[in-house]
């Protein structure tokens, strides 16, 4: 199944991730005639996407897939009030932290199909990941279709265990914002060092995504990558005896994941 033959897609929610999503759709040639975008409140950029690409903002064809992207604060209630546009037999792919198949499929017709999924924002230049849970009842075919629409935002994994999830939303769905807090402290502590703050900034910035897309190229582990910059005895172990000891780095990602995973339980409300 390709891209372009999928769909009507109508996308409820186009925030930070549905956003993210519908940029890369439009980039990888989902035609904007066969999207629907439900959001009171699109930002410039959206309402740009909308205007440029001919996308609808009203149901006319009926959708053959829902993304829900709205947050999981407000989701049962917007269910509520888009439950009757859903036309039976449409999937529902909910990108929601939290909730449930069995929380989504409350406000929806029995026998709803629907998919329980966590991408990530650099889903808008199609280098993120999506990690997807079908619910019962969601064929072959609509698998196969919300593979090609997800793809579009970069790797698609499918999981059978759904209590994986909250988890898989602490690493994946989260762990970009880490990545950017890394960008940010490597800065702030270059300029404690005396670096000017802009400089700092920008050495922060190309090493953190060089030595991304050094990890996306590369064939190499993460550990035989982070011993090529190690010299014995040299500045990058000195910093790494800090980073790598105890209180380190490793026990900061440990708690933060866990929070992260409790957090996502709490929200399937
Ligand atoms: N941001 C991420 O990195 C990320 C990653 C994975 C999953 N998610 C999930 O994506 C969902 C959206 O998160 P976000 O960060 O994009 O939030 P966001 O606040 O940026 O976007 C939510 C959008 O929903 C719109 N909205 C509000 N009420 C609505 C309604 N009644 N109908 C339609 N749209 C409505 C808002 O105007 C807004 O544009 C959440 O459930 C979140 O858990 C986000
Ligand atoms: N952003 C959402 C949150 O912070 C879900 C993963 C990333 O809850």
């Amino acid at each position: 199944m390709t891209l372009k033959t999928v769909g009507p897609v109508l996308l409820v929610g186009a925030g930070k991730m549905g956003g993210a999503m519908l940029s890369g759709w439009l980039d990888r040639g989902l035609p904007g005639e066969r999207i629907i975008v439900r959001d009171p409140a699109p930002g410039p950029e959206i309402a740009a996407l909308i205007a440029k690409h001919g996308i609808r903002t009203a149901i006319g064809e009926p959708p053959a897939i829902v993304v829900l992207a709205v947050k999981p604060q407000i989701m049962d209630v917007v269910l509520a009030g888009i439950a009757a546009d859903i036309p039976a037999g449409a999937l529902v792919v909910s990108v929601a932290a939290g909730k449930t198949l069995a929380g989504i499929a409350r406000h929806l017709t029995p026998g709803t199909p629907i998919v329980r999924t966590i991408p990530n924002t650099p889903a808008a230049i199609g280098r993120g990941i999506t990690v997807c849970v079908a619910g019962p009842g969601v064929s072959a075919r609509q698998r196969a279709e919300a593979t090609a629409l997800l793809e579009a935002g970069g790797e698609v994994a499918w999981i059978d265990d759904e209590g994986l999830m909250d988890a898989v939303t602490a690493v994946s769905g989260s762990g970009p914002a880490y990545v950017f807090l890394l960008a940010e402290c490597l800065a702030a502590a270059g300029a404690e060092q005396g670096i000017p703050p802009d400089l700092a900034a920008r050495l922060a910035r190309v090493t953190v995504s060089g030595a991304g897309e050094l990890l996306h190229r590369s064939d190499l582990d993460p550990a035989t990558l982070r011993h090529n910059v190690t010299s014995p005895g040299g500045t990058t172990a000195a910093a790494l005896d800090i980073l790598m000891g105890e209180g380190g780095l490793g026990r900061l990602m440990r708690e933060a994941v866990a929070a992260a995973t409790r957090r996502g339980r709490e929200l399937a409300g």
